[in-house]
């Protein structure tokens, strides 16, 4: 590593965690070919919501060393697990929820993980809305069923980049579960234990709405990262919403952000926006939690659930969508800050 290069990258901030590059054991390579510097970089998360200003302040920098006229910029990325993971292999698991039904949260946690995935993540998504099983028909797997791989542990289903196990492949179409408390609470553990999980960055649960027992259940079970909180603007649903993130609070789970979906609707025909639930009501939730995104209401969001694709990757550029990636990243984003805040000053480079 060339010291010159490292002086210059030792002025670059990451913007969110607020600390330098080099401290952060964010650089791999900075090596001076001639007058080339060769520098990668290894972000914190491939979804990396401020790449483009981290790689400006990059250039800058490493153009400012003397003797250097050009730079070859890669970007790799690397998840840091918090200091202590919450399963075998996987580093960060993160809670949907909602306080009450119907507001978008399981086509909201779908679309997370498929836009984590899309970045280059390794996402997995566990469907414990036990009652109300849609992830596997959002992602077009419905009809797939769940097998058991040689070590007898669940094979998770493979779909659209991502892994995921749900009830609904388990029981036969059109039943209902009618499990009690303790039958959940280790139905649960066994999703979370007893499935193949593999080597996750993320792994993204759909709760049931509310704030009962599998909610409690899972923060009993494993150390999780945090809970993002989904809501619909309007006032019934904001008192749902704080009740859930007061639940989270006596569980000790840091709430890393809200989504409000379904926060306006642009008329298709017209070009006009309607506030139809009182966008920006989410902030009545207080300041002490990010707004991770304002999804509008789209008819293509419900088409592209109903034939199976998340909206992120069937029309990536329809302003849902957008919305949508970007709240995976600043998801991603939070739990960076988040997990290094609590590890030691000078990071080993990965
Ligand atoms: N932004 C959106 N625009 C249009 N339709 C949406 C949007 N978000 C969700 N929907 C649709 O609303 C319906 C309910 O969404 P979803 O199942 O994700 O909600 P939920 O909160 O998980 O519900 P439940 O709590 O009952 O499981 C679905 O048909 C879904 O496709």
């Amino acid at each position: 590593m060339s010291d010159a290069l490292l002086r210059a990258l030792s002025t670059v901030q990451d913007p969110e965690l607020h600390r330098d590059l080099v401290s952060l054991g964010m650089i791999e390579r900075a090596e001076l070919r001639g007058d080339v510097a060769q520098v990668k970089v290894n972000l914190t998360t491939p979804a990396c919501p401020l790449k483009g200003q981290i790689e400006r302040e990059v250039r800058a920098a490493v153009l400012a060393v003397a003797g250097v006229r050009e730079l070859e910029l890669v970007f790799g990325a690397m998840v840091r697990p918090p200091a202590q993971p919450p399963l075998p292999g996987v580093k960060h698991v993160v809670l949907v929820g909602s306080g009450k039904g119907g507001v978008g949260k399981s086509s909201v946690a779908v679309n997370i993980a498929a836009s984590l995935a899309a970045d280059g993540a390794r996402v997995g998504l566990l469907d414990a809305d036990v009652y109300g099983p849609s992830v596997a028909h959002m992602l077009g797997q419905g009809s797939a069923k769940i097998t058991a791989n040689t070590d007898r542990k669940m094979q998770p289903i493979e779909a659209h980049g991502m892994r995921f196990v749900s009830m609904a492949n388990l029981t036969p179409a059109g039943q209902a579960l009618v499990w009690r408390g303790p039958m959940l609470h280790s139905a649960i553990g066994q999703f979370l234990k007893d499935a193949a999980w593999g080597e996750l960055d993320y792994l993204i649960v759909d709760l049931p709405p509310g704030t009962g027992d599998v909610q409690l259940s899972l923060t009993q079970t494993i150390q999780v990262t945090g809970a993002v909180i989904v809501t619909t603007p309007q006032d019934v649903a904001l008192i749902d919403a704080a009740r859930a993130i007061d639940m989270f609070r006596k569980a000790s789970v840091p709430v890393l952000g809200v989504v409000e979906n379904m926060s306006y609707f642009v008329a298709p025909d017209t070009g006009h926006t309607y506030d139809l639930f009182g966008r920006g009501g989410s902030r009545k939730l207080g300041e002490q939690f990010p707004l991770l995104g304002e999804v509008p209401l789209e008819i293509g969001v419900r088409e592209d659930a109903d034939a199976g694709r998340p909206a992120v990757l069937a029309h990536p550029q329809s302003a849902a969508a957008l919305a949508l990636r970007g709240v995976a990243r600043r998801l991603a984003g939070q739990i960076s800050v988040r997990t290094l805040a609590d590890l030691p000053e000078q990071l080993p480079v990965v």
